[in-house]
């Protein structure tokens, strides 16, 4: 009798497609901004799996204004040389009902950056009528339950925007970016406690992603040789945790465009493949991330904002952690970023409207 095994062997030979895991479908990726500095880091690594992993294939869909036409074509041929196996297709378009057509995930860095000197909020007047324009894009072409990452600034705002004028695309499929932010605090924790920032985990940034974000480490832990220990123990030092650790991470877009004269695109890039890595495929267990969402009025947050909050994600969904501590400190610095969401809406509103 012929043995199991030189069955499958026989098998593999004659009708490899019988033993074969069925291909994944290419997932449609759009990227708008996409020749801007972000969008030049972010598309090398959508199409080597750093966001949605490295079995699944992608169709990447590209759009900049008119004037980056040529720039965006030059990028489609780098793509096409770097002879990427997971890249099954590259559509770089000004059009953006193109850009839209069919994709499952959106990533909106499209608009402009802030220059040394400027807040974050500086930029309502410029980049929220783009949202407002390409939230009936995202409403009409994406697909039904296409998950949305807004990168541009003021990111939080401009969701609210996306939001109000794509009322078909439920809530909880539009967030914004903080995991720059979170990403920042767990390599400044790192570097205080001389550990590797892969060791630290569950900080959280409460609220806008500007210089009233409040980056908390009440909950966060770090791997030693005792074991997973607070954060807060092992520094040791509430002083430098409430003031210097905190402006540091506030202000470090602002730290980086005063050393780069343009503001921090690599690590933007990296910290998007981030969010939605783990909004699609999980968060590690016992680990939390931060991310910009539609707020339920979780910690007293009021519902009409995009605000930051610990989440864990699971099979696609995003859900905020529930039941931390707030002590009297957080619940000041959060009610600041809440009071400034507030009036950053209220700007905005006079934009769009
Ligand atoms: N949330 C976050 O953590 C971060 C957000 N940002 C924000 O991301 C945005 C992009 O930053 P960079 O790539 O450095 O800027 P950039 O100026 O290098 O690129 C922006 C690109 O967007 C394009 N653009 C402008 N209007 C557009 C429209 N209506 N449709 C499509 N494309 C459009 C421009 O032509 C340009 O190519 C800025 O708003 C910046 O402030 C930057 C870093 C981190
Ligand atoms: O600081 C900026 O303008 C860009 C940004 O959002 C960041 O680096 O966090």
């Amino acid at each position: 009798m012929m043995s199991s095994n030189s069955l499958v062997q026989r098998l593999m030979k004659w009708c490899p497609w019988l033993l074969r895991d069925e291909p994944k479908k290419p997932v449609k990726v759009l990227v708008t901004g996409a020749a801007g500095q972000i969008g030049y880091a972010i598309v090398a690594m959508i199409a080597r799996g750093l966001m949605l992993g490295a079995d699944q294939p992608v169709v990447l869909h590209m759009l900049d204004l008119p004037v980056a036409a040529d720039a965006l074509n030059g990028i489609r041929m780098e793509l096409i040389d770097a002879a990427l196996p997971l890249l099954r297709g590259v559509v770089a378009t000004s059009d953006q009902a193109e850009a839209f057509k069919g994709v499952n995930v959106a990533v909106l860095i499209g608009g402009w950056p802030r220059k040394d000197g400027m807040e974050r909020k500086d930029l309502i007047g410029k980049n929220v009528a783009i949202y407002k324009s390409q939230a009936s894009a995202l409403q009409q072409h994406a697909a039904p339950n296409c998950k949305v990452l807004v990168v541009a600034n003021p990111a939080n705002t401009n969701a609210l925007v996306l939001k109000q004028f794509a009322p078909a695309i439920p809530a909880k499929n539009i967030t914004c970016l903080t995991r720059l932010d979170h990403n920042r605090a767990l390599g400044q924790l790192a570097e205080k406690l001389n550990v590797h920032v892969a060791d630290v985990k569950n900080a959280i940034i409460w609220g806008n992603h500007s210089s009233t974000q409040f980056p908390d480490t009440s909950h966060a832990t770090a791997l030693t040789d005792r074991g997973e220990r607070p954060v807060r123990e092992l520094v040791a030092d509430e002083k430098w945790l409430r003031e210097e650790f905190v402006s540091t991470v506030q202000q470090r877009g602002a730290a980086v465009i005063k050393a780069r004269k343009q503001s921090s695109s690599l690590s933007a890039a990296s910290a998007a493949c981030d969010h939605m890595r783990d909004w699609i495929l999980g968060t590690p267990k016992g680990t939390w991330v931060s991310m910009g969402v539609y707020s339920d009025g979780s910690y007293g947050v009021p519902e009409g904002i995009f605000y930051s909050f610990p989440v864990t994600c699971e099979k696609g969904e995003w859900s905020i952690v529930q039941g931390l501590q707030i002590d009297d400190f957080a619940r000041s610095k959060m009610d600041a970023s809440v009071t400034e969401l507030k009036e950053e809406k209220r700007i905005a509103n006079g934009f769009v409207i």
